[in-house]
């Protein structure tokens, strides 16, 4: 039997992937494997006896990604699942900050439901006129899973798309619409266009990306959003930005005491992914890298390790080992087995950047002599007998 704990509400249907041999633990001590949104994790201690973390989502800025690698913990995201959530409300974004569509409903809403209230409302309507988003420009930072979406549909609706991302991947890159601008240099999207929206994951390289210098190149009445993270900005340079008129309208998903009490932006409570397919794709994706790792030690879709599979065993045994990404390990491991007696069947090891991840398949027996000398071995974080 496995357990899993969830530290946020996770949708049932991933949850209900899992088959009977897992049950669902309202306690993290006696947990296997964790399944998080957005819960910050930086100050939870982990239990010894969990291997694995998947956030069912993208941004991975709520886990402490090294801290958990070196102590052997496996971490997940589900890229691209909540993507197309997103997507719709940084359109949706764009549109209400085109047009005073907030304003007149509220204003609707104050209204008496009277006799003349039809009458009322075109004599006002020109208070809530504003314009199209067809033939602007729209600049996408970050041509990640979102940001190409963003840009294939802004394309659809008519805009001309400028697109950056220097590390974008050869998958992001088939799927970009031929017709968006291929930006090599972020100041021409600040300079050129009208909407700026931001898709990058927040990192110490990408914190405040968007700061003071940044807004002053932009268009005076530019329109930027930001449905990845707050941090991403310098907020405090876009409150004066806001209130001069210099930037019109801040469209952002990440509600702080600062945008909430600033004119001129549209908060909304950190809804992008929170749909129903967004959320049950993203937990159906977690749930489905749990069960691989827990049950063949497959990893897909790390963060923190390198992706390493060896498919189901079919061999006597299966070992797993995290580790570090120095040299000598594999010989030492093989020593250890060999020493033992252990005949190796297939053997795959992976690494990215400080870590590395060894998956050995046995055709003899590993005793409990055999994992201690392994774990025993410097550089060794974690040792997992599979089978
Ligand atoms: N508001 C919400 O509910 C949601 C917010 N997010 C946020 O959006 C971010 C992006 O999500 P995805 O597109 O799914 O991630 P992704 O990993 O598919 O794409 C991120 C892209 O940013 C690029 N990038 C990294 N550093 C860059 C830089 N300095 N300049 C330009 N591009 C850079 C990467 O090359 C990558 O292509 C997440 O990290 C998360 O913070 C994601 C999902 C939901
Ligand atoms: O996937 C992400 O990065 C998100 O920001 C979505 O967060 P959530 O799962 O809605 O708490």
């Amino acid at each position: 039997m496995y357990k899993y704990h969830c530290l946020n509400p996770i949708s049932n249907v991933g949850l209900e992937y899992f088959p009977g041999k897992y049950e669902n633990s309202e306690s993290l001590e006696d947990s296997d494997v964790v399944l998080v949104r957005s819960a910050n994790m930086h100050e939870m201690q982990l239990p010894k006896n969990v291997v694995a973390v998947a956030r069912a989502g993208a941004g991975v800025n709520n886990i402490p990604l090294e801290d958990y690698a070196k102590e052997g913990v496996v971490v997940f995201n589900t890229p691209g699942a909540n993507a197309n959530g997103v997507k719709e409300m940084v359109i949706a974004g764009m549109l209400l900050a085109s047009r005073d569509i907030v304003g007149g409903i509220e204003w609707l809403e104050k209204q008496e439901a009277t006799d003349d209230i039809a009458k009322l409302a075109e004599k006002k309507k020109k208070q809530f006129a504003g314009c199209e988003i067809s033939g602007k420009k729209l600049g996408i930072i970050g041509l990640g899973a979102i940001g190409v979406k963003v840009a294939n549909a802004a394309v659809h609706l008519g805009m001309d798309v400028y697109g950056y991302d220097p590390f974008i991947s050869v998958d992001a890159a088939w799927n970009l619409s031929r017709s968006i601008h291929h930006i090599n240099d972020l100041n021409v999207i600040y300079k050129e266009c009208d909407y700026i929206t931001i898709h990058v994951p927040l990192l110490d390289s990408t914190k405040k990306m968007i700061g003071a210098d940044e807004i002053a190149q932009m268009k005076d009445g530019v329109v930027l959003l930001n449905f990845a993270r707050d941090l991403l900005v310098d907020e405090e340079a876009l409150a004066e930005a806001l209130k001069a008129g210099k930037v019109k309208k801040y469209v952002t998903d990440f509600a702080n005491p600062l945008v909430a009490s600033t004119p001129n932006t549209l908060v909304t409570p950190h809804l992008g992914a929170s749909t129903e397919e967004s959320e049950d794709n993203c937990a159906v994706m977690a749930v489905k890298e749990l069960m691989d790792f827990v049950e063949n030690g497959n990893i897909k879709h790390s963060v923190n390790y390198p992706d390493c599979s060896a498919g189901t065993c079919v061999d006597v045994g299966r070992v797993t080992i995290n580790h570090k990404n120095i040299p000598n390990m594999i010989s030492q491991f093989t020593k250890a087995l060999g020493d033992a007696g252990v005949n190796i069947s297939n053997m795959t090891n992976k690494s990215k950047g400080d870590f590395a991840y060894t998956m050995i398949d046995v055709s003899t027996p590993i005793s409990s002599e055999v994992t201690k000398a392994l774990k025993n071995i410097q550089g060794v974080y974690r040792v997992r007998v599979i089978k």
